[in-house]
């Protein structure tokens, strides 16, 4: 006799009442999957189609913990990726529901839980600050500090993460927690929020077999007060297998077997032809999974997944599951389940704007500033610059020969154009914590816009505290004439144009090696039509446009207006410097056209970091 599946003997479909007892009684959301099918475009031949899903019908259930499994390129992390709405590319058919009804994207960042292959941590903040840090983005504004607090304690002490609460996540240059803590650490910033649903992908690979049993326990527990749980699993160890409810099997994208695990799963397994099963006394020696698994990995080398599929199709434990996921649409369909309003959150992230720019600054910024590894690469070379201006150049702003006007001149390009080169040094804190942001944002923690707008302060504020110490030096020791505050204003406005075109050009990079070639570029580019290698007048015609989109040329001209605007426009090439240049518009003026540059750019970041992806699951 087949086994009857799961979800008829956890609700009375028939009253459409859940039984009594149950463990998602309070809690939870049951998911419906039916007859789904995944295609996206071959990448070896963008023509083509490929189904890496098809017709895959299951039904996942609050309270049990059903296990993804299925041989390597089978499916697995697609088909979480489309349950958990990841997916950026692609077209589904068939339907997810959600206690009855397709959520929204908002839902899914907001109330279900996504523990991804790789770590995506914070690595100079402790396990315990982590955890705070997420919970403060991501539970209710409304809720007070202490209940967060509570709730970061209880998840420490479920994780067994007691030892490690206050060791710094490190990463591969500089160890800090072990690999199966920091997986604890992503299922707790997963469950932070009290989720209703969690999926896990792979949450033990890496792990030896008895952390990973541990990591598993510690999910089961929380499964059984109500969470609806699905983790790909490649070969479980039979205790770690135990902790299962159900298994939904993949070959090839498509069913293999969806039931109960054990004794169910064994009967349909032992119960297939000779040559396409294995003798069930086997399951003794190696495990069930490791049995399963055996059995359909061989079948799938052998190309035998179709029929697998087409044996599981057209099988009786098909037909019930049918019958049970029907029942179960029908039954959430008709309303009235304790979650359903839920599935309405417009809302992707539970916290306003104001408030993910404060935490991102209260728990990343302030680790930074106290990190010489970050502050290093954005001091040195200001400072380095400033050094070789002030000792090469000093006093030369008080000689009016026309050797040392020359002199000056040069240096206020040099001093203009550095802010823009050095820029580069921001690329990497766009491009290579991309993962945790596009993790962060998927997870619901806060929008693109909070994300930039907290990075460009932490920026900003350095170069605003050291613009002024270094623009005093070059001021006093080159001995520069005009208003110290226009100088100093322009080479701060300068500063932040750069940090904000790298970031710009960082959001829009695909890696790293195209932003760090696309940075100087550009700026290169920016420093022939500045207006001092070639005068602005002597530009031709062809290329007169190109100044105007010149943050460089608007500094630059300010910079020369200031220094000669006064008595100071000595004589130069039978003309005053200022008139052989014909700087344009008053210096006040240039320096507030180059501050509408940090618009246009903050604009290109926000659209780069919101619209493009990167990297397409
Ligand atoms: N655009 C594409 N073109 C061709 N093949 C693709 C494309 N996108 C994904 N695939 C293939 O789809 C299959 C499913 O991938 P998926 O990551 O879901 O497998 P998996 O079962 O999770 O594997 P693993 O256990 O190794 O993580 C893989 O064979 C992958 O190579």
């Amino acid at each position: 006799m087949q086994p009857r599946i799961h979800p008829a003997e956890s609700f009375d479909v028939e009253d459409g009442k859940r039984q009594s007892g149950h463990p998602a009684d309070g809690l939870g959301m049951p998911i419906v999957i039916k007859d789904l099918t995944y295609t996206v475009a071959n990448n070896a031949n963008r023509r083509e189609r490929l189904n890496l899903l098809e017709s895959v019908s299951a039904c996942l259930w609050p309270g049990q913990m059903t296990a993804l499994m299925g041989p390597s390129g089978s499916g697995k992390t697609t088909l979480l990726d489309v349950l958990a709405g990841r997916k950026t590319t692609g077209a589904l058919k068939g339907d997810v529901l959600f206690c009855g009804r397709p959520p929204t994207q908002a839902f899914l960042q907001r109330y279900t839980g996504y523990v991804e292959q790789f770590d995506t941590l914070l690595d100079n903040l402790t396990v315990s600050e982590m955890l705070v840090y997420t919970a403060e983005l991501k539970r209710p504004l409304g809720e007070p500090r202490a209940a967060k607090r509570a709730a970061v304690e209880k998840l420490v002490s479920d994780l067994a993460l007691e030892q490690c609460r206050h060791t710094v996540i490190g990463n591969q240059m500089h160890r800090g927690i072990s690999g199966g803590q920091a997986k604890r650490v992503n299922i707790g910033i997963a469950l932070v929020t009290t989720p209703l649903v969690l999926f896990l992908d792979e949450p033990t690979s890496g792990l030896d077999s008895q952390t990973a049993k541990e990591v598993m326990v510690v999910v089961k527990r929380l499964t059984e007060t109500g969470l609806t749980t699905c983790a790909t699993v490649h070969s479980p160890t039979p205790r770690t297998f135990a902790l299962f409810d159900s298994m939904l099997l993949l070959l090839r994208g498509r069913t293999a077997y969806f039931g109960r695990r054990g004794e169910a799963a064994i009967d349909f397994f032992s119960s297939l032809p000779p040559g396409m099963t294995d003798s069930a006394s086997k399951v003794v020696a190696w495990g069930e999974a490791e049995w399963i698994v055996e059995i359909t990995t061989t079948a799938n080398r052998q190309d035998k997944a179709a029929w697998f599929a087409a044996h599981y199709a057209v099988s009786s434990l098909a037909a019930s599951n049918a019958a049970a996921i029907d029942a179960l649409e029908i039954l959430a369909s008709g309303g009235g389940m304790e979650h359903e309003v839920l599935l309405r959150e417009a809302k992707s992230t539970a916290t306003p704007f104001f408030w993910g720019v404060y935490t991102m600054l209260k728990h990343r910024t302030s680790r930074n500033f106290a990190d010489p590894a970050f502050l290093g690469p954005r001091i040195g070379d200001k400072f380095l610059f400033c050094f070789i201006i002030f000792t090469l150049y000093f006093g030369d702003g008080g000689k009016q020969d026309p050797g040392n006007v020359l002199n000056v001149m040069q240096m206020l390009f040099m001093w203009t154009l550095l802010p823009a080169f050095s820029a580069v040094v921001y690329v990497p804190a766009i491009v290579l914590e991309r993962p945790l942001f596009m993790r962060e944002r998927s997870d619901g923690l806060y929008w693109p816009v909070t994300y930039l707008v907290a990075k460009l302060i932490e920026e900003f504020a350095i170069v605003l505290v050291l613009s002024v110490v270094f623009a005093a030096i070059v001021f006093a020791g080159v001995n520069l004439h005009g208003s110290f505050l226009l100088f100093w204003m322009i080479y701060l406005v300068t500063l932040w144009n750069g940090i904000v075109l790298a970031y710009g050009i960082a959001s829009l990079s695909p890696n790293m090696d195209f932003a760090n070639a696309a940075v100087p570029a550009y700026t290169i580019a920016l420093l022939f039509f500045a207006g001092y290698l070639v005068r602005l007048q002597d530009i031709p015609k062809y290329w007169t446009w190109f100044p105007h989109l010149n943050f460089i040329k608007y500094a630059f001209s300010a910079q020369m207006l200031n220094e000669y605007g006064g008595a100071n426009n000595h004589p130069f090439q039978g003309a005053s410097i200022l008139e052989f240049y014909d700087f344009p518009h008053d210096k006040w003026v240039n320096l507030g056209l180059e501050s509408l540059f940090l618009i246009a750019f903050f604009v290109l970041a926000l659209l780069g970091l919101t619209f493009l992806r990167h990297s397409k699951r």
